[in-house]
């Protein structure tokens, strides 16, 4: 939660970025920041906390004027120690998931459960409520996740050992935790408002890599003269789905697997090395074949179904938050304004990100993409179940 008072300059402008940019006027105070060193930041959290601050501070600079009047320039007092920051965590310098989701929540009641009414954000962005929906909805996926992802080291332990049972239970676990964080991505529809999500949050997501508007990427004065680029924040940085691909053996085409690859580039180092440690441990796909056991190959199908209803589910998500929203503000932009009614929030949303992701993704025929692939991984087993080698 705090950082050293030597930081208090950073976590002032962190903590007032809305009320800042609503002001016009985040940029005049970051200009006015002063350089600070980042040698004393030692422990992961500090470290972690100051990378959010930071990248809070920057996403709000950069986006301050929406897609008018952009800059081209971080200026150094932001960029050095950003990037400084950056480099001891093995994180880009913008804001990634593992910033805004996974380091960004408090406990309003320390005592209390990990409910969204006892969380709060650190840090904010323009969008109110619904900024804190989306990180914390995000965040409560992330934990729905935790007896899966506990459960993949004794799946592998099971196929190590083979052992059908074990792999079977660690399988059941999986498919449980693959419900819940269904259920949790629910609340999304509860909590964030898609026209505030499109007209108003989005833009701070967006990063400046295969951003039309933001086309060179950007300079990290005092840090390299040439300009740098960076895909913005999005889950797709979240390391669960590519620990149970990896796990399920659930491979994506080049195009598609090359942007969830290049994802991996924004995780923590230790979760891009723990998604590599179950892509290099021996195949589970393999040994289900192998073994011909029904029910095992029940509980792997149960696993993968569960991994395509969410992704299905995903795809409806953003579909009403981007897809929709997006069709009505080119309807907009085509007819005028409805007259008599308030300018719409989705009117005025930025057109560069319209039919892309925060990531930089071709959006839906990329999630249908990943979709048909997990599926497709299913296929296999059903169709060799008398333990043929695949
Ligand atoms: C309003 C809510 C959400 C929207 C609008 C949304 C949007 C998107 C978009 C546009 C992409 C394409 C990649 C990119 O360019 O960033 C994507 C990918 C992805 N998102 Fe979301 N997302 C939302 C919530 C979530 C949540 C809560 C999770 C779960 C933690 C999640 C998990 C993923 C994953 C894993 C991918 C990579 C594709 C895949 O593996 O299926 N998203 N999302």
């Amino acid at each position: 939660r705090e950082l050293p008072p030597y930081f208090q300059p950073w976590m002032d402008i962190a903590g007032r970025v809305s009320e800042l940019i609503s002001e016009h006027s985040l940029r005049s105070s970051v200009h006015e920041l002063p350089l600070l060193e980042t040698d004393s930041l030692q422990s992961h959290r500090e470290l972690r906390l100051a990378h959010l601050a930071l990248s809070i501070i920057t996403m709000g600079y950069v986006w301050q004027e929406g897609e008018a009047d952009l800059v081209k320039v971080l200026p150094q007092n932001l960029a050095i120690p950003f990037w400084e920051v950056s480099q001891k965590l093995g994180l880009p310098p913008i804001l990634t998931h593992a910033d805004g989701v996974l380091a960004n929540w408090r406990k309003t009641d320390p005592d209390g459960s990990m409910d969204i009414e006892n969380l709060e954000l650190l840090f904010s962005l323009p969008g109110g409520k619904s900024v804190r929906g989306f990180f914390l909805v995000t965040l409560l996926v992330e934990l729905a996740a935790v007896p899966g992802l506990k459960a993949i080291p004794e799946a592998i332990g099971g196929v190590y050992d083979g052992d059908v049972s074990v792999v079977n239970k660690a399988l059941d676990v999986i498919s449980q935790a693959l419900d819940s964080m269904k259920e949790a991505l629910k609340l999304m529809h509860d909590y964030v408002d898609p026209s505030i999500f499109y007209g108003v949050m989005r833009i701070f997501l967006s990063g400046w890599k295969d951003n039309p508007s933001m086309p060179d990427g950007l300079v990290y004065e005092g840090v390299q003269a040439e300009p740098m680029e960076f895909s913005g924040g999005s889950a797709a940085q979240s390391s669960l789905l590519h620990c149970l691909d990896e796990l399920l053996g659930i491979k994506h085409e080049e195009k598609s697997g090359a942007f969830l690859t290049r994802m991996r580039g924004y995780m923590p180092p230790f979760h891009k090395r723990f998604i590599e440690h179950i892509s290099r441990s021996p195949s589970l796909r393999d040994f289900v074949l192998k073994q011909g056991d029904e029910s095992l190959t029940e509980a792997f199908e149960g696993c993968v179904d569960r991994l395509v209803a969410f992704r299905n589910f995903h795809i409806n998500v953003v579909s009403r938050f981007i897809t929709i929203p997006a069709a009505r503000a080119r309807q907009l932009r085509a007819n005028g304004p409805e007259s008599g009614k308030e300018p719409d929030l989705v009117g005025k949303a930025p057109t560069a990100l319209e039919e892309r992701g925060t990531g930089g993704s071709g959006i839906m025929s990329f999630l249908k993409e990943v979709r048909n692939q997990t599926k497709n991984v299913l296929k296999t087993p059903s169709t060799t179940k008398n333990g043929n080698d695949p």
